[in-house]
């Protein structure tokens, strides 16, 4: 699947215009995860739907989900921006990051430095960078040109090796474990479990995929997550703001002054 995907990336890059500039407060991802509003940071997703599971919100509005979001508490939010896998668009994140005052992460497949300058264009806080889509010498010359322009990465990794290749030759300042398999799209929370003590002590770890209980949170926590990114359970929930707080078994927000 994701050899599928990349090959579309690599033709809609070879075609890719750039949006103007948008003027928009900028937020870090990193602050906030690294003080979240609850016991662990949500990273809450804006995800209309997905390879494996098809459409996921039919009556899909970015910028009422994402009102719903920071009302209920998210230290942030991924807006999924592929078109063709994901249904997203570009303009989704503009539109959200308009909305609300929360660092916004452009959740796609960026392997080139063309995409980072359209992230940056459309008023991204943060963008993920994906272990094994570029050779590993590559991703780190993505993710230092993203910093150089303002742009925290989310370096995402799906198996123990890549997590080792990774930090031998730079620690990331957040490191996520996705804990969805490419190839069968299965999630177990066993790679989180799994991955935990391999993740150096000054990065931030965000656990990926497939968390959609009370119990799913508290065992990322519990392994050593900083954070969560959670999409689907969160846009299957009556409201967004509903969604959290059943997540967080009704846990209240800490004040943040
Ligand atoms: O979600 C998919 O089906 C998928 C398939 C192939 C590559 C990536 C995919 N998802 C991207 C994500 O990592 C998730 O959107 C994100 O972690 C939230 O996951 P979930 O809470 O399980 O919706």
């Amino acid at each position: 699947m994701l050899e599928k995907i990349l090959e579309t990336k690599r033709e809609e890059i070879a075609a890719l215009t750039l949006p103007d500039q948008v003027d928009v407060p900028h937020f870090s991802l990193y602050k906030a995860l690294k003080k979240p509003k609850r016991s662990i940071g949500l990273i809450a997703e804006v995800k209309k739907a997905s390879p494996s599971k098809g459409l996921i919100k039919e009556h899909f509005n970015p910028e009422e989900i994402a009102k719903g979001y920071e009302a209920g508490g998210a230290d942030a939010i991924s807006v999924l921006t592929d078109q063709k896998y994901f249904q997203g668009h570009r303009n989704y994140l503009t539109t959200v990051k308009k909305t609300v005052a929360l660092p916004i992460m452009r959740k796609d497949f960026i392997i080139s430095k063309q995409q980072i300058d359209e992230t940056v264009r459309m008023g991204a806080d943060a963008m993920l960078l994906i272990v094994g889509t570029v050779p590993i010498n590559e991703l780190k010359e993505l993710y230092d040109y993203a910093y150089s322009l303002g742009l925290e990465c989310l370096v995402e990794v799906h198996a123990k090796s890549e997590l080792e290749e990774l930090v031998s030759l730079f620690h990331p300042k957040i490191i996520g474990v996705n804990n969805r398999n490419l190839k069968t799209f299965e999630t177990s929370l066993s790679q989180t479990d799994e991955m935990a003590s391999l993740i150096p002590k000054g990065s931030l770890f965000v656990s990926e995929s497939g968390i959609h209980h009370k119990e799913d949170l508290e065992r990322v926590g519990k392994a050593g997550a900083s954070g969560v990114l959670v999409g689907e359970s969160l846009m299957r929930a009556v409201t967004p703001e509903e969604g959290i707080s059943v997540l967080f078994g009704g846990e209240s927000i800490v004040s943040s002054s």
